[in-house]
């Protein structure tokens, strides 16, 4: 059976966003530090969808589900059991006939779409068509159930004051880009929906952005394609739950599996896949406590040279959103040589980096030991600062000579001058420092922010403190690594030049 999870269509670094998609090879757990309080509710009625069920039932000719009701959890509507559950159990099979694909766009509209509008904003316009055309929509029982304006926390539907409560982390400047980007669609669709007054008259850019925010949030992309599964996309996220959806080609249904037995009136979730709450926060509007997803970033921006060379004049490193600048000094005399250098061997092969005309990004994972191997310093971040704390062209050139007998990439092992390598590594210990000290203070002034008294802001300053501990997390693990690293070579170093004074003191 092909698998289907729901992947999401999330890049750091390019447009278009997430969609929801899933993908079998995303099961991994989340282990979470606090258990969300929601995952244990029990069955709260929601009887305004109680007719919803039979209609969607109805409507697909077949049994949806036999044992899940929909109900309200701390976090909007979600599914229970209303009958127990084995583990193994078909939660729900919703056919492909009920679901929302592309393919609804209004045939009159279609061909006015270009790919470029992508499927987001298309399964956005069915969701606006269809709002337009109110109780007399096919759709409507669905369409109402959708979650209203102000119901969506995603961050770009924060306030600028909310947003200052994560400029520390990427996912501040990746808002402003997203947010940038949708308006940007919305302006190159706008004409096909001037040219249909009666339907989209009244609908704005906020319009456009909720229907689009919804899209993001919940819409799934499987072997079939991206669309809106109703029913299954009232499930909630737990990143510990194996249940993912599936999608069945051959029976043409998305369906899911019980990973675990559940008691009647459980709220029973599902995996959306193996997010960082930056990922979580930006698409979906939540975050998890403690999401060992939480993976750090430095994002190096370098723009263009001149000659179309990558230029290193003024590297930007971001970590999560916090950009620390590192020049190599203008005034250094081997600038040149290090950009050369740089250039030739350090980025373009270095696996673990993410390179674009536009900018280059570092991965840092949270680095489980101060004493493993390293896991989560890329060797191309390390790379970087050691050819920024040469001091000589002997250094640099014997770098380079290195990285030609090796497989080109500078910097595979550990630098045989012991003094450089204890200082390249001093550099990006102190960076990592002065990050965790500027997160602390944003942490201790989200404490310190003006309460307005409103639960939607309460919910939000909660996720940015989410977001922010959890980049602090790793970055305090990185750090750790690097004291670590750096005291074993410096006693190492002792160790080799003074052996008599070691054999005596043994
Ligand atoms: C696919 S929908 C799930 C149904 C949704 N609760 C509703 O009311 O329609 C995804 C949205 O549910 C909410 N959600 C899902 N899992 C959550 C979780 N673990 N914590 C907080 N919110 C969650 C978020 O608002 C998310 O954007």
């Amino acid at each position: 059976m092909p698998s289907l999870t729901r992947v999401l269509n999330f890049n750091f670094f390019k447009f278009p966003p997430p969609i929801l998609s899933i993908s079998h090879h995303l099961f991994v757990k989340f282990h979470y530090c606090v258990p969300p309080h929601s995952f244990k509710v029990s069955r709260c009625p929601n009887e305004d969808c109680d007719d919803f069920l039979p209609w969607l039932e109805t409507k697909a000719g077949v049994q949806i589900s036999e044992v899940l009701s929909i109900g309200n959890s701390d976090f909007g509507r979600s599914l229970f059991a209303c009958k127990s559950i084995q583990a193994g159990d078909c939660l729900l099979k919703v056919p492909f006939n009920v679901q929302i694909s592309p393919d609804n766009v209004l045939p009159e509209i279609k061909p006015l779409l270009t790919d470029a509008a992508g499927t987001v904003a298309k399964l956005a316009i069915v969701i606006l068509v269809e709002q337009k055309k109110g109780q007399s929509s096919e759709w409507a029982p669905y369409i109402s159930r959708l979650p209203q304006h102000g119901e969506l926390h995603s961050t770009i539907f924060w306030s600028k004051k909310e947003l200052q409560m994560i400029q520390q982390s990427s996912v501040y400047q990746e808002t402003l880009n997203h947010e940038a980007q949708i308006r940007k669609v919305y302006m190159d669709i706008r004409p096909v929906f001037d040219r249909f007054p009666e339907i989209f008259e009244d609908v704005q850019y906020e319009n456009f952005k909720h229907a689009y925010g919804l899209v993001a949030s919940r819409a799934w992309e499987s072997t079939k394609g991206e669309s809106l599964i109703p029913f299954a996309d009232f499930l909630n996220h737990d990143g510990t739950s194996e249940s993912v959806v599936l999608c069945d080609i051959n029976e043409q249904v998305s369906e899911v599996i019980a990973d675990r037995d559940y008691l009647l009136g459980e709220e029973v979730l599902i995996r959306y896949g193996k997010f960082p709450n930056s990922m979580l926060l930006l698409d979906f509007g939540f975050t998890a406590p403690c999401n060992k997803y939480d993976q750090n970033m430095v994002f190096k921006n370098q723009g263009q040279g001149p000659q179309g060379s990558w230029r290193f004049s003024a590297i930007l490193f971001w970590i999560k959103g916090v950009t620390i600048q590192i020049d190599i000094p203008c005034n250094d005399p081997l600038r040149a040589m290090k950009l050369d250098i740089l250039q030739k061997h350090c980025l373009p092969k270095a696996k673990d980096a993410n390179f674009s005309p536009s900018g280059a990004s570092f991965v840092i994972k949270e680095v489980k030991s101060s004493k493993g191997k390293g896991k989560g310093i890329p060797q191309s971040l390390r790379a970087f600062a050691r050819i920024l704390c040469c001091t000589s062209s002997r250094e640099l050139n014997e770098l380079a000579v290195e990285a030609t007998r090796h497989d080109g990439r500078l910097a595979r092992d550990p630098l045989v001058k012991r003094s450089l390598e204890i200082r390249a590594h001093e550099i990006l210990l102190s960076l990592i420092d002065e990050l965790i000290e500027k997160y602390s203070v944003s942490i201790k002034s989200l404490h310190v922010v003006e309460s307005t008294n409103c639960r939607k802001f309460a919910i939000r300053r909660q996720m940015a403190q989410d977001l922010l501990a959890g980049d602090v997390r790793v970055l305090r693990s990185a750090s750790a690594w690097l004291k670590n690293y750096c005291k074993s070579y410096t006693d190492h170093e002792k160790t080799i030049v003074n052996p008599l004074q070691t054999q005596q003191q043994s």
